[in-house]
């Protein structure tokens, strides 16, 4: 097995391994913050690496906030970022289905479970919707519901993708909604399939945890446009032309951060220990997924 290089904080060798790279995929919930809370450190190893011209895109699978949304939390929290450096993938979906998935009308609409975030970057990317924020479909199922939802009269007629995220307003209704429409044909999609989320120091259910039900019900997954997809990272590659040699995904869980990485082929992997996944999951033996290098916490960058 290949031992990943564990960074101690040495000045030294802190500056041979950012050396390496040009570009920084950062992932953001667990490596920069845990839901409102912004790591000790954060913003000066971000203020660091710039200075020394490296190139920052940050990476998220959480699909709640648009770039947009992204732009504002980071203003919040007193770090300098430009939206065109967030990519979420609310956003890797959207651009997914209006330039790929081409979705031909009428039947072109999006049945959303999931936040407004999801609903900015379909509109970004001009793709009709129904579903997400909603107010007529946040509240619990009435008798009536499961026989106009079985004769297709509380369904729009245009939906051709039921698009599953994180949503916090989850309900029966909105369940039977996404497996109605899954029914009659719709294509089955994701913006990402974590099982949690990692917030308050702790982890809540994730995007695939909210969705659970609907894949249960229908008997097959989404496809996913969040990390570890690589359709994200090929269309991150385009967005920023990066040199996936001379680039290292920071994350803090093996199966989305990390996987990514690897499978993207990019020179560099750094885990840290703040967020989801524990040191013992890639130092074991057999361990499937391990990253290149790791730290404790994204502050031990500053040497
Ligand atoms: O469930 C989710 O959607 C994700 O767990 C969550 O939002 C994590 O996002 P990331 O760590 O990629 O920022």
């Amino acid at each position: 097995m290949l031992e990943p290089r564990y960074l101690t904080g040495k000045k030294a060798e802190i500056d041979q391994f950012i050396d390496q790279f040009d570009t920084f995929l950062f992932d953001c919930d667990g490596v920069l913050w845990s839901g409102d809370h912004l790591f000790p450190g954060t913003a000066e190893v971000l203020d660091k690496l710039r200075s020394q011209g490296k190139r920052l895109v940050f990476v998220t699978n959480n699909s709640t906030k648009s770039r947009a949304d992204y732009k504002k939390k980071f203003d919040k929290l007193g770090i300098p970022c430009k939206e065109e450096e967030v990519f979420g993938s609310s956003y890797s979906a959207a651009i997914y289905i209006s330039r790929i998935l081409r979705l031909a009308p009428p039947k072109n609409k999006v049945f959303v479970l999931g936040e407004s975030g999801i609903e900015h970057e379909l509109a970004s990317e001009g793709v009709p919707f129904v579903g997400g924020t909603s107010p007529s479909l946040r509240r619990d199922i009435e008798p009536e519901d499961f026989g106009s939802i079985a004769d297709g009269s509380a369904l729009d007629p245009d939906v051709g993708a039921v698009l599953l995220g994180l949503d916090f307003h989850v309900n029966y209704l909105k369940l039977s909604h996404a497996f109605a429409y899954l029914q009659r044909g719709a294509r089955f999609l994701a913006t990402n399939v974590d099982s949690t989320l990692p917030a308050a120091h702790s982890l809540f259910p994730g995007a695939g945890s909210v969705g659970a039900p609907v894949v249960k019900a229908y008997g097959a997954e989404p496809v996913a446009f969040g990390k570890p997809s690589q359709a994200m990272m090929d269309a991150i590659e385009g967005k920023f032309q990066l040199d996936r040699k001379r680039t290292c995904m920071v994350g803090d869980r093996l199966n989305t951060d990390i996987q990514f990485g690897i499978e993207g082929g990019l020179g560099g992997t750094l885990m840290v220990l703040t967020g989801v996944s524990k040191k013992d999951e890639f130092l074991s033996e057999g361990s499937p997924v391990v990253p290149s290098a790791w730290v404790d916490k994204l502050g031990d960058l500053l040497g």
